[in-house]
């Protein structure tokens, strides 16, 4: 089994959106007044530390005209020669624009503003069925326990409701069961809608012929903060290394598996820094989800130490919160129903300008 690990992709273009997909071609922009001069294009740079004392400004209003997301442009601004930091904010959004463009790849772009198309279809059409789960409820959505350890936001207070079968793996009990009730009763009235109008639905990810990506229907806003407020602080403590506290995008989805769904899960890494991973049901026997260490991208074929190899079966309710590096996979689901609600965390903006730095270096 440790001869083949895959990685685990969300099909999207990873430089060009923010794991939102929140980025769309617009040719306009070059048109723009304020443009450029050739010449100074050519001394487009960015400064190597971020001016932190800086404000940068927001771009969200402009986010259906923009190929990249305005998150993106907001990171960068900190990062702007001094002598660019206080003209308007069209010139700011055109230098950034420009370096931008030099280092995305036309295709990746491409595949962003037809995803952000397929969603703004969705969003305008689609009429959900619990509203109430698309903004942030936290009493309704998670035990008391869970709360509890969230408010006091300490080390000890998390282990309080955790247990770590493997060094870095922790489950704990997440999740209300009539939030997760509601939940799975969203995504089938989705996908029953989606296959009414005939739509073409996007699976999560390369290795899913199941399942919805719930960012994709408006879930967007909600798993933000599922991610900010509750994922980030838990990850402060565990996962520093990764830059567990700086977590600034996510990709949000159901997995299905069962009769007439997926059967398993190859053994892979996920494309996150840190993910959750929360059974919401049904009832189901197999399912199991297996371990077998962290690697780095060079050695992320190597054996398995026996102290790595680590069985965990799913409850409803529960959550598994596990780098995305930590080489796992799940056993077939025998029988029954199986679904399970995924964040894959990522510090995409972060590393987005840091390797676009890179670039710019080299
Ligand atoms: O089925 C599971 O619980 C595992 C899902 C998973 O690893 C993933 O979606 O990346
Ligand atoms: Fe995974």
């Amino acid at each position: 089994m440790e001869a083949s690990v895959d990685r685990r992709k969300q099909p999207r273009a990873p430089t060009a959106g923010n794991g939102n997909a929140n980025g769309v071609a617009s040719a306009a922009a070059e048109e723009e007044e304020g443009e450029l001069e050739e010449e100074e294009e050519e001394k487009l740079r960015l400064r190597l530390r971020a001016n932190e004392n800086h404000k940068p400004e927001s771009y969200e209003d402009l986010q259906m005209q923009l190929e990249f997301s305005p998150l993106l442009f907001s990171s960068l601004e900190q990062y702007l020669p001094f002598n660019m930091l206080h003209v308007s904010r069209e010139l700011k959004l055109q230098y950034m624009r420009q370096i931008l463009l030099r280092y995305s790849p036309e295709g990746e772009r491409a595949r962003v503003k037809r995803h952000k198309e397929y969603r703004q279809k969705i969003i305008l059409n689609y009429q959900p069925l619990h509203r109430e789960l698309y903004t942030m409820h936290e009493a309704n959505f998670f035990v008391p326990s869970f709360l509890k350890a969230i408010a006091e936001n300490t080390e000890e207070s998390f282990r309080s409701i955790m247990a770590e079968p493997s060094p870095g793996i922790y489950t704990f009990e997440m999740l209300q069961p009539r939030f997760c009730e509601l939940l799975l009763s969203e995504v089938e009235n989705f996908e029953r809608w989606v296959h009414e109008k005939k739509l073409r639905i996007m699976r999560p990810n390369t290795m899913n012929r199941y399942g919805a990506v719930l960012d994709d229907f408006g879930f967007e806003t909600m798993l933000e903060k599922l991610m900010e407020g509750f994922i980030c602080p838990i990850s402060r403590v565990f996962f520093p290394e990764v830059g567990g506290s700086t977590l600034d995008s996510h990709h949000g989805f159901v997995v299905e598996y069962g009769v007439n769904r997926d059967v398993e899960l190859g053994f892979h890494v996920d494309d996150s820094e840190v993910t959750l991973n929360v059974c919401l049901g049904k009832q189901f026997s197999g399912g199991t989800l297996f371990f077998r260490g962290v690697r780095c991208d060079e050695h992320v074929h190597s054996e398995s130490q026996p102290e790595e190899i680590i069985d965990y079966s799913h409850v409803p309710g529960h959550a598994v919160l596990h780098r995305g590096r930590h080489r796992h996979g799940a056993r077939a689901t025998t029988s029954g129903q199986r679904v399970n609600l995924l964040l894959w965390c990522r510090r995409y903006l972060f590393l987005c300008v840091y390797s676009l730095k890179n670039l710019q270096d080299a």
